[in-house]
């Protein structure tokens, strides 16, 4: 079959839910094309970025995917998934090279392959890492165990959430009214309380350290928008949950006066299973990498991260398929070339990772669940990268209901699914021998 006509056929049954031509939702998403596009140059002063979000997000025309890496279709145990999921890349868009791994002492292991990225030193990709078990387990333990104090929430703010947390509350009578913290008001805008806003700021490091610690940290103002909802109405509404050091949203600062949280063990584990498992030296101790810039005043510190490595600081983040999340760089830890490990759970999405600025041309990849990416060194740590779509319709059968895991207390959880994608974002705030001499009580 030619490349066009395996596209085509592709698409179309990638198309059958939503973005099926003859449904209400094409039709839509044309209209609405149409109208954005009529009597404007769109896209003359986007910045490579920016353009390659556009090209992603578009309903209409559904975007060609022959651009993105799609490292499952190097893995024939994957096939009926991504036959499933409709959409699918090419295995072969970058340079791509194996790397070994090495034994890990614990098991969540369900694939141990891993791959670098020409151009992106740094860039760790292993796809299928996630046993199937441990993704169920990483999802119920996401909802049921640590999306509710002490962590916080996007909806904290705004609503009265019970103390056993929004998913027990759902699960035993989603009827329950949570009720705003603020009185509300007719005029709703129902997404203003999870929006995460994106505003720059200064890259922590060592240097502005107590500058950072010294910056005051208001608590943000409930909205006087926000209305009541039932558990069920709610929970599509979570879109994030603090793991670790607590994040203040509107200083995107680190607000160490705040007691820091216990990270989950199970989240901790498959870091560190990660992080111990690749060889360090094959990625950044040949030529190419070794004379990087931008290591800190240590000099590289990746010959110690089998030992130093650990997560301390990140968020849950919870997607619904019509969320995004926008070009960013995550610059509010103070060490700039610790792993970041980001672990894809539910419907697959396209990731987007450029360079230092917006004018590099980002690499799309496809990222299903059960992939991990890690993000490290100083190229790549701080490089700009997003989500600019999440494919409906992508939910792999072990996470679907009526799975075969002779668990009925799955159901709920695979409801919540089908709509949803979580990543998973670890990151470790202080390189090695720092001291923050910060008194934790
Ligand atoms: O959802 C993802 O894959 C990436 C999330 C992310 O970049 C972040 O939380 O900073
Ligand atoms: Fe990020």
């Amino acid at each position: 079959m030619g490349v066009e006509r395996e596209r085509a056929s592709l698409m179309s049954s990638s198309l059958s839910l939503s973005l099926e031509p003859t449904s209400l939702e094409y039709k839509r998403a044309r209209r609405h094309h149409y109208k954005s596009t009529k009597n404007r140059a769109e896209g003359f002063d986007w910045t490579p970025f920016r353009a390659a979000e556009k090209k992603y997000k578009a309903r209409f025309p559904p975007p060609d995917l022959s651009d993105v890496l799609d490292l499952a279709l190097l893995d024939q145990a994957r096939s009926s998934d991504v036959a499933q999921a409709g959409w699918k890349g090419r295995p072969d868009t970058v340079q791509i090279k194996e790397i070994g791994l090495k034994d890990a002492r614990a098991k969540v292991a369900r694939t141990r392959k891993a791959f670098t990225v020409s151009g992106i030193p740094g860039l760790v990709i292993l796809p299928s890492f996630i046993s199937e078990d441990t993704q169920r387990d990483l999802i119920r333990w996401s909802l049921s165990e640590h999306a509710r104090q002490p962590n916080e929430t996007n909806l904290d703010t705004h609503y009265c959430l019970p103390t056993s947390g929004l998913w027990s509350t759902y699960l035993r009578s989603p009827e329950t009214i949570i009720t705003p913290r603020a009185s509300s008001s007719p005029n709703l805008s129902p997404d203003s309380p999870g929006r995460r806003h994106l505003i720059s700021n200064t890259p922590a490091s060592p240097a502005i350290f107590s500058l950072l610690v010294s910056t005051p940290k208001h608590p943000p103002a409930p909205s006087a928008h926000a209305r009541p909802f039932n558990a069920g109405e709610l929970l599509p509404r979570l879109r994030w949950a603090n793991i670790g050091w607590s994040y203040h949203w509107a200083t995107k600062q680190y607000d160490f006066s705040r007691e820091v949280q216990p990270v989950g063990e199970l989240f901790r584990k498959v870091c560190t299973e990660v992080v111990r498992s690749i060889r360090w030296h094959d990625i950044f101790g040949c030529h190419d990498t070794e004379s990087l810039d931008g290591w800190g005043d240590d000099g590289p510190d990746w010959q110690t991260w089998e030992e130093t490595y650990e997560p301390d600081a990140g968020i849950v983040n919870f997607y619904q398929t019509k969320h995004t999340l926008m070009g960013h760089v995550d610059r509010s830890e103070i060490c700039a070339t610790s792993p970041l490990v980001s672990i894809s759970l539910g419907n697959a999405a396209i990731f987007l990772i450029g360079g230092l600025t917006r004018e590099v041309v980002p690499i799309p990849i496809l990222l299903r669940s059960g992939d991990i990416i890690v993000m490290s060194g100083p190229a790549c740590r701080r490089a700009y990268h997003g989500v600019p779509r999440i494919f409906e319709g992508t939910l792999p059968a072990h996470l679907s209901e009526g799975t075969d895991t002779d668990d009925e207390s799955w159901a709920p959880y695979a409801r919540y699914m089908d709509t949803a994608r979580i990543n998973i974002n670890m990151r470790q705030v202080f390189p090695k021998g720092f001291d923050p001499g910060l008194e934790q009580t």
